[in-house]
């Protein structure tokens, strides 16, 4: 698997001399870049300088292969700090008290890696190599300054005094420095507003990561927009290629995409993404995916339900979840698939079918339907991550039960407690992006695996 100690020996030596300093997240980084074999060439600095994951594309197939590696970001405590002041402001659900939400996502890291997956945090990922790096260092400052405004006087050599610290918040902040003459003293008296990045944590929604690679999105509230610079900043400097970034007048919300396999992606329309983004993935061939599948909520649209993946997740090969209310033609909130294929000649997508209702679609397409009460999916129980192999991540405990007593469901379920984090309208799957995911194609299967796509 990338980056394991086991790829060489002098990657363990690494790893273990940086664990002596280091934070494990600061390790997921360093090993992946260690893992690297190629020396590097010559490119953008961004990129000869943190070259993490250069020879390994990002891409993910289907939601239900092993997951390899994850950017997550951990609460910031400042731009929280300021979220937390006015939740609905900030798009959170209640109040949040960061404490607690900063121990539980440091569970949910760990979870994540006792699974194997290498687990790379955006603060880590900002501040790798920027105190030995000079190249990294100046990338670092100027994403800092782009978000660094003052009423009168230019922030440069503010800028390139700060410690790494200081201009990770810097960028978690985004700050605007308002002067006036004080005509004593120092002469001048400064105020602030903040744009504070309250969302960041939630790393599943700046882009999506398809067949193809990634492709940066473009996020439909005002609050988040600018998170998606931030997220590009930080995938280039692993080395990964964005495949694609979608324009005005498109949105597309991470928490919007379901990749199952090279035959078929799935994409929400309706609160939050929308179908000129979906027509931008299909006219620049940003999926990779034979079939398209773009899932409208028209009825709906409910903060509570903002994306497909409030109310559905893929967790085999043949089941899913899904909230039971959105199920069935007389539903009042269902939701409607228009299907798109590619001709592998042109390379062009056309609207085969539409207007069929999710639940019966997922079904024709094989899948078993394990059905989320209301009650359950407002406290996040569809909300699931998948690292594979049917190997589930819940924060809801009855529908984990009902899960794993279903005759269609054979993988495990862990529980954790993210009561802090879905403070902020988001859970596991909202709060990572698994940017590389085994092909099923390369794992070795036992018969009795077989169906949970291990
Ligand atoms: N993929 C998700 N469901 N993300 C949840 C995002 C929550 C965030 N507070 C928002 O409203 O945008």
């Amino acid at each position: 698997m990338l980056g394991e100690p086991s790829t060489s020996q002098h990657l363990s030596e690494t790893i273990a001399m940086a664990s002596m300093r280091k934070k494990p997240s600061y390790l997921d980084v360093s090993a992946v870049h260690e893992a690297l074999e190629e020396p590097p060439r010559k490119k953008a600095r961004n990129v000869t300088t943190c070259k993490l994951l250069e020879s390994k594309r990002a891409k993910q197939d289907h939601e239900n292969e092993l997951a390899e590696v994850a950017i997550v970001c951990e609460p910031e405590h400042s731009s929280l700090m300021m979220g937390g002041l006015h939740p609905r402001g900030s798009l959170y659900e209640r109040p949040v008290n960061i404490d607690i939400a900063k121990a539980q996502h440091a569970e949910f890291r760990n979870l994540l890696r006792t699974h194997g997956v290498r687990v790379l945090t955006v603060r880590e990922i900002l501040a790798y190599n920027v105190e030995t790096n000079i190249g990294a260092r100046v990338d670092l400052e100027n994403l800092a300054l782009s978000t660094l405004k003052y009423g009168m006087a230019a922030g440069h050599q503010v800028i390139e005094n700060m410690g790494v610290s200081q201009l990770v918040d810097t960028i978690m902040i985004q700050p605007t420095v308002h002067i006036t003459p004080s005509y004593r003293d120092t002469g001048l008296s400064a105020t602030y507003t903040f744009e504070p990045l309250s969302n960041l944590v939630y790393t599943r929604d700046q882009q999506i990561t398809t067949c193809k690679g990634i492709v940066m999105g473009r996020l439909r509230s005002q609050q988040r927009q600018r998170e998606v610079q931030v997220m590009h900043f930080c995938i280039e400097k692993l080395g990964v290629k964005v495949v694609g970034q979608i324009q005005e007048p498109g949105f597309l919300e991470g928490g919007d995409f379901f990749p199952l396999g090279q035959d078929l992606a799935l994409l929400g329309v309706g609160l939050r993404s929308n179908p000129a983004a979906a027509r931008q993935l299909m006219d620049q061939d940003l999926l990779g995916s034979k079939r398209f599948a773009v899932v409208r909520d028209e009825f709906d649209r409910n903060q509570d339900r903002m994306h497909l993946d409030c109310v559905f997740s893929v967790v085999s090969d043949t089941c899913c979840i899904m909230l039971e209310d959105i199920m069935g033609e007389a539903s009042p909130l269902r939701r409607l698939v228009d299907e798109y294929v590619r001709d592998p000649e042109t390379g062009k997508y056309s609207l085969k079918r539409q207007g069929l209702e999710l639940a019966s679609f997922v079904r024709e397409e094989g899948y078993n339907i394990i059905p989320i009460k209301a009650e359950h999916q407002l406290a996040y129980a569809c909300n699931v991550l998948n690292l594979g192999g049917s190997r589930i991540i819940s924060v809801h405990a009855s529908s984990a039960r009902q899960m794993v007593r279903s005759p269609h469901f054979k993988g495990d379920v862990c529980v954790i407690d993210f009561s802090s984090i879905t403070s902020m309208y988001g859970s596991v799957h909202c709060a990572s992006q698994i940017i590389k995911r085994v092909p099923s194609a390369l794992v070795p299967v036992g018969d009795d695996e077989k169906q949970n796509g291990v």
